[in-house]
């Protein structure tokens, strides 16, 4: 089997819990075993309390253990703990990989912002982050972005490091493996699997054929 590569956020807002869930089995069921074999799930719930974040991180943990999918919380290394998830992924205003490390232990992983930045990358890199994700490469309604990155730059960090990269922003079927083809170990998507006009199983099902499953 290839190694997995696709990387799913949630939808920053998560109206109904018990069918999320339902919907993130079959999209793991879709895929399972495949180039598209979901690697992990990001629970990036925006403008919500902790209690929210950490309800649906309970939902979530077993159908990820159960599948074989890290849960991993945004933003927030505190609650990543308190969940008892897989890691965080931290951006560069949500505090150091140094505090997520001393937080979570070795054994968790740790992810951190770099835009499209070499620079960010190497700092992070070195304080020890498990990967590193670049982005945004296209439009995207999910977030207002501010920093643009070329497809390039996961060409350049792929052959100077070896630590991870995860490409994201506005990531489609169509242009997932020009990504993985530059040098991109994960694309992460959000948009084009919860939004797919067809529902999120289409939507897994059309990132599983373009990668090669
Ligand atoms: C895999 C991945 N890459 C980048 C981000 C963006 O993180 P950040 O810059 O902290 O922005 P928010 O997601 O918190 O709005 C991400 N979440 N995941
Ligand atoms: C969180 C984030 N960071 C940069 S772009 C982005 C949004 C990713 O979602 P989508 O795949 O819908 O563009
Ligand atoms: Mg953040």
């Amino acid at each position: 089997m290839t190694d997995p590569a696709l990387y799913l956020i949630t939808p920053p807002k998560i109206a109904d819990l018990p069918a999320f869930a339902e919907e993130v089995v079959r999209v793991f069921g879709t895929s399972a075993g495949t180039a598209a074999d979901v690697a992990c799930l990001q629970l990036r719930l925006k403008d919500v309390g902790d209690d929210e974040v950490l309800r649906a991180a309970e939902t979530l943990l077993p159908l990820c253990a159960q599948a074989g999918v890290g849960l991993l919380i945004n933003d927030r290394a505190d609650l990543a703990k308190k969940a008892g998830a897989d890691g965080v992924h931290i951006g560069q205003s949500d505090g150091s990989v140094a505090e997520a490390r001393r937080l979570l232990g070795e054994d968790r992983d740790i992810g951190v912002t770099c835009h499209d930045s070499i620079h960010l990358a190497m700092e992070a890199g070195e304080a020890g982050a498990d990967y590193v994700a670049f982005g945004a490469f296209f439009p995207t309604t999910t977030k207002a972005v501010e920093h643009h990155a070329d497809p390039e730059i996961l060409s350049r960090w792929s052959e100077m490091a070896t630590v991870p990269c995860v490409a994201i922003g506005g990531i489609t079927a169509e242009t997932a493996r020009s990504l993985i083809e530059a040098g991109a170990d994960y694309v992460a998507v959000s948009g084009a699997i919860w939004n797919h006009p067809d529902g999120a199983e289409a939507g897994a099902r059309a990132f599983q054929a373009a990668l090669g499953a």
